[in-house]
Parts: structure tokens; C-alpha cells; sequence
């Protein structure tokens, strides 16, 4: 299979094309690029990819084609598509706007931990999109982490404000947790070393077992130390509803562009 990426050295772009040639889904010789400063001697390691001209070159030499340019840029893609499966990364694209390319849509939602081949990238396909398509999906998004396919276009959006945030709330969070150190006169390195075995220490406690959040805070409740005491005091602080207001946003702004898209 000739993949073509446009978007090749971008940031999902680039860690898709890292993980499949990493993993061996693809090799050097099945990978079709695309980006807008022109051929690079090296990609992940390797000479023997393919820089296309353009999107049109690209198509023809691709069976399936990700676009993982931003959304702003889609419009002035002019991408013809006919007969060949697209896996767009793009974020508040509609696949009313998409199906303009021709091709079969599949909408996907990576994230920035792609980097480490950890996303969570759940996707969605339109009608017509086969099974043997499907397969193709998962593998490639095998390159970067995970999937599960979703029933409806809709919940694209959720997981646009969602998984496809990836570090960004863990950082918010670091950055208030350091800022509340450093404020009450701890040194910075021991501020953010302490951020982190808070946010990513944490992290690591629950992974692999996230359906236990609600049972390990009603230890910490339980347990009524002082831990019980910030928490009580992060919900009275309206914790909850600030993650909603975030989550809520995210949302809608993934709505309002694929309602007017640029
Ligand atoms: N970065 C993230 O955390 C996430 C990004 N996304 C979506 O993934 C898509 C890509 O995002 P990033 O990789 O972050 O963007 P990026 O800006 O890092 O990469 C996009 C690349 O596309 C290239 N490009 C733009 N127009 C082009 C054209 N006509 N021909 C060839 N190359 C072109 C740019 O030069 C750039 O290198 C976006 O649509 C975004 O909504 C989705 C989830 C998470
Ligand atoms: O912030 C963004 O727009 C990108 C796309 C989805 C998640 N991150």
C-alpha cells in the first residue's frame, strides 16, 4: 500500500510518518510526502521516501491519502481524491466539506502524545468506507497508539476537545501546581519536580486502570487527611465545573468551524 501523507513534517504528520516506519508498518518505499518547504534529504532516518510534487502527484502515487494540514489550510488544499480512502486529522472539517475531495472519508483524532506513540485516536468513517478499509485505518493508526471506531461524526468534536488535547490540561494543571510552590518561596527546580510527581507521578498510578479514579478518590476521602481537605476545597472551588467550561469550549469551537469552515 503507497501511503501519501500531506502534512508529512508537521506534528501529527510527522509522528505518524516516524511511527510507521519505526514499527515497520510501512516501509521507507511506500510513503508518499508531502509538506510546504520542499523534499528533505532525511526523514526518521530514511532517504528512500517519496517527496511529491504536489497534492495532485501525491494522489497519483497514493492508495490512501492523511491529510494532517490545519483546518485553516483544507480550502486551499484542491484535493481530488476519486477512488481512494482519506484519513483526515483535521480538526472541526466535516465530512460534508471532505466528501468536496471524492475520496472515502475517514475522520480521525490524534493527539500531540502521537510524539511517543501513545495517542488515543479515535475515528470515525462515512458511508462507504469499507471493512477492508477500516483494517487499513487501525493499522496505521497503530503506528501512533490506540483507536476504537465511533458511531457518530458528532462525537468527533468530543474527542477533538478531549483526547485531542493530549498534554495540555496535565500542563495547565503543572503550571499552577509549580506557580502555588514558587509563590510560597520553594526554590523553581523543586517546584516543578514536585508539580510533576503530582501530575505525572499521579498519572502513572492510574494508567492502564482510569476506571478506578472514582474509587481511589474516595480513599483519599475516606482516608479525611489533608489530601480529603484539597479536594473539598478544589470542588468548592468549582474544579468541575472549570474542566466542563474547558471541555464545553473545545467543543463548540470545533462546531463553529465545521459550520462555517474558512
Ligand atoms: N497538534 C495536535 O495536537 C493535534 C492536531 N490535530 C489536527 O491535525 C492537523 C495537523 O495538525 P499539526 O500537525 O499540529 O499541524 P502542523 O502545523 O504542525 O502541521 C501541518 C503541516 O501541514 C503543512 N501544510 C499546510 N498546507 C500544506 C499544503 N498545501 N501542502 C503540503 N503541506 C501543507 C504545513 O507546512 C505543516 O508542516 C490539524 O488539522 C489539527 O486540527 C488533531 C488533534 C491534535
Ligand atoms: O488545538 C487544536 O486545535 C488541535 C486540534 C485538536 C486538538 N488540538
Amino acid at each position: 500500500m503507497k501511503l501519501g501523507i500531506i502534512g508529512a513534517t508537521g506534528w501529527l504528520g510527522s509522528a505518524l510518518g516516524a511511527g510507521l516506519l519505526s514499527r515497520g508498518i510501512l516501509q521507507p518505499g511506500d510513503l508518499v510526502l508531502l509538506n510546504r518547504s520542499g523534499p528533505r534529504p532525511d526523514y526518521h532516518g530514511h532517504a528512500d521516501v517519496t517527496w511529491a510534487r504536489d497534492v495532485a502527484d501525491l494522489v497519483a502515487q497514493s492508495d490512501v491519502i492523511v491529510v494532517s494540514v490545519r483546518p485553516e489550510d483544507w480550502p486551499g488544499l484542491d484535493l481530488r481524491a476519486e477512488g481512494r480512502l482519506v484519513l483526515s486529522f483535521m480538526a472541526g472539517v466535516d465530512a460534508a466539506t471532505l466528501a468536496g475531495c471524492s475520496g472515502r472519508i475517514v475522520r480521525a483524532m490524534p493527539n500531540a502524545v502521537a510524539e511517543i506513540g501513545a495517542s488515543y485516536s479515535p475515528f470515525w468513517a462515512a458511508g462507504g468506507v469499507t471493512e477492508a478499509d477500516r483494517d487499513t485505518v487501525r493499522r496505521l493508526l497503530s503506528a501512533i497508539g490506540t483507536t476504537d471506531e465511533l458511531r457518530t461524526e458528532t462525537q468527533i468534536d468530543l474527542m477533538t476537545a478531549l483526547p485531542g488535547s493530549g498534554a495540555a490540561y496535565p500542563a495547565l494543571m503543572a503550571v499552577a501546581m509549580a506557580g502555588f510552590m514558587r509563590a510560597q518561596g520553594v526554590c523553581e527546580p523543586i517546584a516543578w519536580r514536585a508539580a510533576e510527581a503530582a501530575v505525572i507521578g499521579g498519572a502513572r498510578l492510574l494508567e492502564g486502570r482510569i476506571t478506578e479514579a472514582p474509587a481511589l478518590l474516595a480513599a483519599y476521602r475516606d482516608y479525611r487527611g489533608t489530601t480529603a481537605a484539597g479536594l473539598d476545597a478544589a470542588e468548592a472551588a468549582g474544579f468541575d465545573r472549570a474542566i466542563e467550561a474547558a471541555l464545553s469550549a473545545a467543543t463548540e469551537k470545533a462546531r463553529r468551524m465545521a459550520a462555517s469552515p474558512a
